[in-house]
């Protein structure tokens, strides 16, 4: 059984184009560095990879991406190494990938593809996979017309899951309509996950978002904060790996402060450079639970060589999510691998962590308790008789139970969020 499995193992050769004409770009990696990441996420989708080779030109061939001449090489490569793919380090256009594919003969597919493949293999709820499936079929739609023949023929693997192969077929005026029908799916799922974050909105937990570069240690700093909570079960850890894109799922899991009061701690998926605008926007609903947040730990892989790129693209994902302003903190993990003499100082935004040895969990939990504590103020409020819109305002957004009619109005005894506590300011009567 096992060597029928490893037959069909795609074998995958990786082609990285090197431009070297136009000024580089500072949140670029190196394409070293770039071309190893390929590897990884070749690997998470299952590949061997078993070449890899950059080109390096002025710019890219209109035609062939990597000109002509580098694409019968690559076909001679291929044949040498007995490839069944061949892996782009970027995203191709319709037409690069069929004229690539009539020269090189076998299955053509790019950095995008790879990345949609391994989050459609992974996905596990059923808005992830509505969501993966709606980001491929944006990418196909300008394209339907590029995927050639080898597409169609391969049948399987690495670039043909998900919508499934005959759909690649179906016309523009299809993939349009199953997009819509998946929106409007989209959308249902998307109303059950706002009553679900209004009711914890009023049951006044304050949320606590993980985010960062794919493997930088989210979902093992989440299995640590959950620790110490007395609902804690090992069933209620999350799956962490050494792997990217491990976790593709939103979950949230409650944990507990020093001062004994709850949060939630929500793990996300993972981000990593040229992530396909299509895939964000399409997570845009799950990621909505990090917009919500009262507060952002942004994990960083301080090991990693590139992790200062990989915070920059972690913060172009947050902005493009309309999270950017949010209260952060920065929370460099892995310092057990860091062969340090006197680690970094710990600022009030700043921390150094090892979520795997759960070294200065204690000193994260206590600024995690600061910036919460910072984000809600515990006031009365008199709201005259004519504001009863307030008050309803109020009593949908919080968990108000004491509140008392008087003379001149509503005395409502609510834990503000710093929005509200600013708007509502004129009508406070005690802190
Ligand atoms: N040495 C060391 N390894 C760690 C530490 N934290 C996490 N790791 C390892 O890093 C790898 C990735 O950890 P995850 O928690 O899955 O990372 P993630 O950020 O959730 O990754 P994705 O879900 O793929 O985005 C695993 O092999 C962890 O064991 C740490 O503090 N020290
Ligand atoms: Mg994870």
């Amino acid at each position: 059984m096992e060597h029928i499995e490893e037959k069909k193992q795609e074998r995958a050769l990786l082609v990285g184009l090197n431009i070297t004409s136009t000024a580089k770009r500072t949140d670029d990696i190196d394409i070293n560095e770039s071309m190893e990441e390929l590897k990884e996420l070749a690997k998470a989708a299952g590949a061997e990879v078993v070449g890899s080779l950059i080109q390096n030109r002025q710019s890219r061939d209109s035609a062939f991406y990597v000109g002509k001449g580098k694409v019968e090489e690559i076909k001679a490569y291929c044949e040498s190494l007995d490839a069944t793919m061949v892996i782009f380090n970027d995203e191709l256009s319709g037409a690069h990938i069929r004229n690539i594919e009539e020269i090189v003969g076998i299955k053509i597919i790019d950095r995008t593809t790879l990345i949609l493949d391994i989050f459609a293999q992974r996905a596990l709820s059923k808005e992830g996979k509505l969501q993966v499936e709606l980001a491929q079929l944006n990418y196909r739609l300008p394209r339907l017309y590029g995927m050639g023949g080898q597409m169609s023929r391969t049948g399987a693997g690495i670039g043909t899951r998900g919508p499934g192969e005959q759909k690649l077929e179906i016309d523009k005026r299809n993939i349009l309509n199953k997009a819509a029908d998946i929106r409007r799916e989209l959308r249902e799922v998307k109303k059950i996950r706002e009553t679900q974050r209004v009711q914890r909105i009023k049951s006044n937990i304050p949320i606590v978002a993980l985010v960062g570069y794919t493997n930088a240690g989210k979902s093992t700093l989440l299995n640590e904060l959950i620790k110490t909570h007395k609902d804690y079960e090992a069933e209620k850890e999350v799956f962490a790996k050494d792997m990217l894109f491990a976790t593709l799922d939103v979950t949230l899991r409650k944990a507990v402060l020093p001062s004994k009061k709850e949060f939630l701690a929500v793990d996300t998926v993972g981000f990593v450079s040229k992530l396909p605008h299509d895939l964000v926007e399409a997570f845009k609903a799950t990621l909505e639970e990090v917009q919500y947040a009262d507060l952002i730990l942004h994990v960083v892989d301080a090991t990693n060589s590139n992790y200062e790129i990989q915070m920059k693209t972690t913060e172009k994902v947050l902005k493009e999510l309309g999270a950017d302003n949010k209260n952060t903190i920065l929370v460099y993990n892995k310092i057990d691998r860091l062969d340090l003499d006197i680690y970094p100082k710990n600022r009030d935004d700043v921390v150094y962590i090892s979520a795997k040895k759960g070294v200065n969990m204690d000193k994260l939990l206590e600024l995690i308790e600061n910036a919460l504590s910072e984000a809600t103020y515990q006031v009365k409020l008199l709201l005259p008789y004519e504001r009863g819109d307030i008050f309803s305002k109020l009593k949908n957004k919080y968990n108000v139970e004491n509140f008392e009619y008087v003379e001149n109005g509503i005395t409502v005894d609510v834990n503000l969020l710093e929005e509200d506590y600013n708007i509502y300011k004129e009508y406070i009567l005690e802190k």
